[in-house]
């Protein structure tokens, strides 16, 4: 789904650069009414899908959504350092740049990026797809939490971020997230019939995310077990995991 973003929304979709000190320090307040919005428009559309699918009461998908949580919903700004494997200076470059196939963890995520390297499984292709940055737009993905709650009628994409060029890229690339998560202790059911708390699921798929060979050998958690079936994929894996 892309999002258009109302041009009085916070100036930060377009920003192709940040700083740890001060571009940070001057926009704590761009990214807290930044997170309040997108947080309104996240249960907008929570409240739009309950609808269409006929859901009521407790079942809707606001009701796991509650404000004040607790819950693990986040605001993250990720930085993909520029390399060049092919440089002078190769074997202190960064490598592996780039964030491996997974789905959200959450509900709902709200992605901005303003440069290329955003890819997702495209079902009809099987293929790795570019999508291309849309301009004053955001991309919305469903996440595993959702779409279990949904009783796989919402599906999650399977994404990655790759260089655009195999193994060289220009320039840093920047990308802010907002990730909208159940609250705390909310149950759903995976594909399988287990029953995981909504924290409990995120804790341990960033298990996973961090050891994927040891918990997760076939990438079923990794990709909220929307691969099952068709894990063959043009164009080969990459094991990609180094943001900043
Ligand atoms: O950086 C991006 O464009 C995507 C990041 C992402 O997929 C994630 O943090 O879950
Ligand atoms: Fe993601």
């Amino acid at each position: 789904m892309v999002w258009h973003l109302p041009p009085q929304w916070p100036a930060i979709a377009s920003r192709t650069h940040f700083c740890s000190g001060c571009c940070f320090s001057s926009s704590v307040l761009i990214f807290s009414v930044a997170i309040s919005r997108w947080r309104s428009a996240s249960m907008m559309i929570l409240s739009r899908l309950s609808s269409q699918l006929g859901l009521t009461g407790a079942s809707r998908f606001e009701a796991h959504h509650a404000d004040p949580g607790p819950s693990l919903s986040t605001l993250g700004l990720l930085r993909y350092p520029k390399h060049d494997k092919s440089a002078a200076d190769a074997t202190a470059a960064p490598r592996n740049v780039g964030h491996n196939k997974h789905t959200d963890v959450g509900s709902l995520t709200f992605l901005l990026a303003a440069q290329w390297g955003l890819q997702y499984l495209s079902l009809t292709t099987k293929r790795w797809e570019f999508i291309e940055p849309p301009a004053g737009h955001a991309v919305i993905n469903v996440g595993d939490s959702l779409r279990f709650l949904s009783g796989g009628k919402l599906a999650s994409v399977v994404h990655r971020v790759v260089p655009l060029r195999r193994q060289t890229q220009d320039e840093d690339r920047y990308s802010i997230a907002y990730f909208l998560r159940m609250n705390d202790g909310g149950v759903f059911h995976d594909t399988t019939g287990k029953a995981w708390t909504a924290n409990d699921w995120h804790d341990f798929k960033f298990g996973v995310f961090k050891n994927p060979s040891a918990l997760d050998a076939k990438g079923r958690f990794l990709t909220g077990m929307m691969m099952e079936e068709s894990d063959k994929l043009e164009g080969g894996e990459v094991q990609i995991a180094v943001t900043a």
